[in-house]
């Protein structure tokens, strides 16, 4: 049995029960703060306390490169993903101002740019290669290479929760990679790529055609419809995916929260939960991407992501963007006075 089989640590029954019993007894109508109650609740017991908090934040950004990329599937060159390391090592990103405005820790692992990068802040060159394979040709990947993605993912979370996260979002940066969770998300799903494609950073219509195509070519050559999520990841899969693929497993085996992000994300959430369905619990889905695909993928979920705001960026920014609401439901948890304690007339 391999690491990623093992079970999911076991949420606390007890401190969700004390949890649901004071939202209970809050001086508002039973549920009428929705699923800032309800998220509280989840990570009451999830983090096995009676004071739920999101203050440490960890984020780890895994980049990539993707050899579809040159089958042109992307409005962008693959030569963006390694300027969009540095860009995140300098400040600039949307995610870089997100951590630093959320006060959370960033760091990026490249695990397969083109190009070498040189000596970067906050970036660790783990590059497994060059970038994946073209997989409208061949395998996108090893499974040698896989296991090295999915444990460098593994390595990643065992070290968010050393600098004591107690919670965990994971971010991508990858030119094509749309094209790679569509290609999964087809697989697992059992949908055509016409279904779910979308624009990516901004594909036109021809162009989202032409991906589409891209898609049912490698599908066509690969059979890889099957449901094994392994195989489909080496097969249709990049790095940054797999690792994180790798490291929502390992989160919820070591029992931290993960909060989800966008489309890609989500693919890669959904291929680690059909490798180990017991970390189903330690996912929370942070919002509902504008990429098309992620509607579909949603649905594989049985719970409803917190925001819905148009977001298509990826990064872990939608994730980054729905910690102040987890920070508000904490508060609103631990310090919202009961009924008794305020002396207002509970429901008659
Ligand atoms: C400047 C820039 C910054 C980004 N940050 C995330 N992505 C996002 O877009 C890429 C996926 O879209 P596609 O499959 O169409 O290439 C990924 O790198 C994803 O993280 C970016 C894309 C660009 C252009
Ligand atoms: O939702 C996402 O993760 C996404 C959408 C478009 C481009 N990159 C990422």
């Amino acid at each position: 049995m391999s690491w990623y089989h093992e079970p999911a640590a076991t949420p606390s029954d007890t401190h969700r029960h004390s949890a649901e019993q004071r939202q209970a007894q809050l001086t508002k109508p039973a549920g009428s703060m929705g699923q800032l109650e309800t998220v509280a609740v989840k990570l009451a017991s999830l983090q096995a306390t009676d004071q739920p908090a999101c203050d440490n934040v960890g984020i780890t950004i895994f980049a990539a490169d993707h050899g579809v990329a040159s089958e042109g599937v992307s409005a962008f060159p693959q030569s963006v993903t390694a300027q969009m390391v540095q860009n995140f090592s300098t400040g600039g990103a949307a995610i870089a101002v997100l951590a630093k405005s959320l006060n959370a820790r960033l760091d990026v692992i490249n695990v397969g740019t083109v190009t070498e990068l040189p000596e970067l802040k906050g970036v660790s060159d783990q590059r497994i290669a060059a970038g994946t394979a073209n997989f409208t040709q061949k395998a996108a990947m090893s499974s040698d290479q896989l296991q090295q993605a999915l444990r460098i993912g593994q390595t990643a979370i065992l070290a968010a929760k050393e600098a004591g996260s107690q919670l965990w979002i994971g971010g991508e940066m990858g030119i094509a990679n749309t094209t790679s969770a569509t290609a999964l998300a087809c697989a697992y799903l059992k949908k055509h790529a016409a279904e779910i494609v979308g624009p990516g950073t901004g594909l036109d219509n021809a162009g989202q055609i032409h991906k589409s195509a891209v898609i049912h070519r490698a599908l066509d050559v690969f059979d890889a419809t099957s449901q094994q999520p392994l195989k489909n990841l080496q097969y249709l899969g990049g790095f940054e995916i797999a690792a994180l693929t790798g490291a929502y497993l390992a989160a919820a085996q070591v029992g931290l929260p993960a909060l989800v992000d966008g489309f890609i994300c989500s693919v890669a959430a959904l291929y680690a939960q059909a490798i180990n369905p017991t970390i189903k619990p330690w996912l929370i889905l942070s919002h509902k991407s504008a990429e098309p695909g992620h509607q579909a993928v949603l649905r594989a979920f049985d719970q409803k992501p917190l925001l819905d705001l148009d977001l298509r960026l990826g990064e872990g920014s939608g994730a980054a963007s729905a910690v102040p609401l987890l920070r508000l439901a904490c508060d609103l948890h631990n310090q919202m006075a009961t009924f008794e304690h305020a002396g207002v007339d509970a429901k008659g």
